[in-house]
């Protein structure tokens, strides 16, 4: 099949006047209220593609939509309304002395490629953040999410036709892996492309992509619970870490304890007992828990349990030495997603913070936070594991470059 269609209607859709910022702000509100008032139309297509998938599979948390929901995303989009447009801001300003006047100005990416999981939210997400910001959105959809995300771009499209705004600006290619390697060769057409999903999506683009990528990888997560950590803070952040929603990518994988703590990891894991978290604990904190843990729920564990992303109820046990080993034992095993430790010592938060090498680091306080409307950014289009352009959740900023713009009156350069 021929791409070339969906890539010529959006890059002539790019090509056309950019839109008041009114205008954009109105059609973010109308297309939230147009997906609260088809919810239950969203969510009978949301439930073929349920059906298609088995309830124990993680993906089928993170596919699933319901009333509640919708209007969170719904509420995004109207935060994301509610931001300052980063377009037109000038970042700086310079009178050089020949005259020119020099200043560097923020401007969309221009067309956005995004290919992403099975996960119906990111449709609204990607159209509204891309939308905002004067971007043109081609999106591939996970195909477990296809009746979803049809529906919610007919959604988007109805409040587009509305306004008279050409529909292009945000396309659905269909759902198949042709799309992608399409996507990857549209060399002139797409200017970035945003990949969502697993360590076999990642390497697939970055091994074949001849437009520019921003990768947002899996989240090999972990929490470091230091020899000073409170236990209650820390019980309960660990619990809301791994637990919140174990499907997403900033879910906690590994707890990393002091040795001296280990007497404490029955009451610091009391919760995800109560939860059903299943653990995999090496060989001392396997002998701490085994007088309280679910014996079911415990297990010894193997080397391939460590630098894992769970993305189910499943968490690794880590035992270190010292503050140092853990920094160590993090800078090895990490995605470089989110990680985080508890303790009341400030000169280890402090080097924490400072030298573990992640998109968000954390003191005292739950991963589940890596989110782009936690953040303030209204939403995300992904979070970057990469360092280059973007790091961390992306939001409207992050979907924008910049332009120098030159001003004279008559100067030429000699020699
Ligand atoms: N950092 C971040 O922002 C995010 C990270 N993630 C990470 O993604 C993972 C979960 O995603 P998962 O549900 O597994 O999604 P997948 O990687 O299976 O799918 C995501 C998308 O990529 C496509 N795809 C997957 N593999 C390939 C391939 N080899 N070649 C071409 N296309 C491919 C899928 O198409 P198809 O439907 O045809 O399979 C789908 O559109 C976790 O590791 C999570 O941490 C997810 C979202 C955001
Ligand atoms: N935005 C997310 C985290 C990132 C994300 O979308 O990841 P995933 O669920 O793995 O597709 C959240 O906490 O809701």
């Amino acid at each position: 099949m021929s791409y070339n269609k969906y890539f010529d209607d959006a890059r002539a859709a790019g090509r056309k006047p950019a839109l008041a910022p009114a205008l954009i702000n109105q059609v973010l509100l109308d297309v939230a209220a147009e997906a609260i008032a088809q919810t239950a139309v969203i969510l009978a297509e949301n439930q073929k593609d349920l059906d298609l998938m088995d309830p124990k599979d993680p993906k089928y948390d993170r596919l699933k939509l319901t009333a509640a929901r919708i209007e969170a995303i719904a509420a995004d989009m109207i935060s994301v309304a509610g931001l300052d447009s980063p377009l037109g801001k000038q970042l700086s300003e310079a009178q050089m002395p020949n005259g020119l006047s020099i200043s560097k100005v923020r401007v969309p990416l221009g067309v956005v490629g995004v290919i992403y999981e099975a996960r119906p939210n990111v449709t609204f997400d990607v159209f509204a953040l891309c939308f905002k910001t004067g971007n043109i959105s081609i999106l591939k959809g996970g195909s477990d999410a296809d009746h979803s995300n049809r529906a919610i771009i007919s959604v988007i499209h109805k409040v587009l036709n509305k306004h008279h705004i050409d529909t292009h600006v945000a396309t659905l290619l269909p759902a198949e892996r042709e799309a992608t390697a399409a996507l990857l060769n549209a060399i002139g057409y797409v200017d970035v492309l945003i990949p969502r999903g697993s360590q076999s999506l990642i390497d697939f683009v970055r091994d074949n992509s001849k437009v520019p990528v921003i990768e947002t990888g899996a989240g090999i997560v972990h929490t470091y619970f230091d020899l000073t950590g409170d236990l209650e803070k820390g019980a309960e952040i660990i619990a809301n870490a791994k637990t919140r929603r174990v499907s997403v990518c900033n879910a906690l994988d590994c707890l990393i304890i002091h040795a001296e703590r280990l007497s404490d990891l029955p009451r610091l894991s009391h919760i995800l007992g109560e939860k059903e978290v299943e653990l995999f604990a090496d060989e001392r904190a396997y002998e701490e828990l085994k007088k309280t843990y679910p014996g079911a729920l415990l297990h010894k564990a193997q080397p391939e349990h460590f630098g894992t992303e769970f993305l189910s109820m499943k968490m690794a046990i880590k035992t270190v030495e010292s503050f140092e080993a853990a920094l160590e034992y993090i800078a090895i095993n990490s995605s470089k997603h989110s990680e985080a430790i508890i303790s009341e010592d400030a000169e280890n938060i402090a080097t924490f913070l400072n030298d573990v090498d992640a998109a968000a680091v954390y003191a005292n306080a739950s991963t589940a936070f890596t989110d782009g409307a936690q953040f303030g950014l209204g939403a995300e289009i992904g979070i970057s594991t990469q360092k280059l352009h973007a790091r961390g959740p992306m939001g409207l900023e992050e979907l924008t470059s910049y332009k120098w713009i030159v001003k004279g009156n008559g100067q030429t350069r000699n020699p």
